[in-house]
């Protein structure tokens, strides 16, 4: 049985298809696509997808399984099965405003990809805030003034210190993660787990 798996375009696809040229699976159809957005090898078919697509194709069965980043899954909270982390796409969420910004009274603006993610954060701390929707480039915003700080994910730090933000505090590690469509985990269970074991480094891909 065939088995289709939506893989997030972009950074997280660079880093799958190293992961799974590691386990030895034959890459170069995935590699070689152009700017196909589907590829077929063997029994799998693949196609690619910005983060937020891949949870709602696996939530509606079009893709049996999903390889998406952790922030993304937080935020949009797709009806999916969350199976296990991918040791790729590691990084954590963080609070950063402009070095030696002053304290201020004033009820603060947040900039953020991820609305849902900060309303809760600021929940937990109890500090009541306005959150400005951006989708990317976000630590432009208390930059230009458009904000008091963001939240935004971090990895390396070096985007931040370019910019001349500093971390006030680190929340939430996050990685890839492989997700799967609720039935198709029952239905297809024979032909998904040797690839979901070979994912996990228990088998052998192909
Ligand atoms: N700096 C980073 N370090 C580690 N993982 C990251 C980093 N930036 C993004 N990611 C992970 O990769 C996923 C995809 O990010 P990517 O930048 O490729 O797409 P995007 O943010 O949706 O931007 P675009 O609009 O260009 O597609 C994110 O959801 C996150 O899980
Ligand atoms: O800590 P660093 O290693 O510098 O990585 C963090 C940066 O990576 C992501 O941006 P991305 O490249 O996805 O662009 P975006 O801002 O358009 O989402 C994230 O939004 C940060 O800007």
């Amino acid at each position: 049985m065939k088995i289709c798996i939506a893989l997030t375009k972009g950074r997280l696809e660079e880093q799958f298809l190293q992961y799974l040229n590691s386990l030895c699976f034959d890459v170069e159809p995935l590699i070689n696509k152009g700017r196909k957005l589907w590829v077929e090898t063997g029994n799998l078919q693949f196609f690619f997808a910005k983060g937020v697509d891949v949870g709602t194709y696996v939530e509606h069965g079009i893709a049996d399984l999903g390889i998406i980043g952790e922030d993304i899954l937080l935020e949009y909270q797709p009806d999916v099965f969350d199976l296990f982390p991918l040791p790729f796409g590691k990084c954590r969420f963080a609070l950063a405003e402009v070095a030696n910004k002053k304290e201020t009274m004033s009820k603060r603006k947040i900039a953020t990809k991820y609305p849902n993610i900060t309303n809760e954060y600021f929940r937990s701390t109890g500090e009541s805030v306005d959150i400005v929707k951006l989708e990317g480039s976000v630590e432009l915003a208390p930059v230009l003034g458009l904000s008091d700080a963001i939240v935004d994910i971090v990895e390396t730090g070096t985007t931040l210190a370019e910019n001349g933000l500093i971390i006030k505090e680190e929340f939430h590690p996050l990685s890839a993660r492989c997700i799967a469509n609720r039935s198709s985990l029952k239905i297809k269970k024979a032909s998904i787990s040797p690839f979901l074991d070979a994912l996990q480094g228990q088998g052998v891909l192909n």
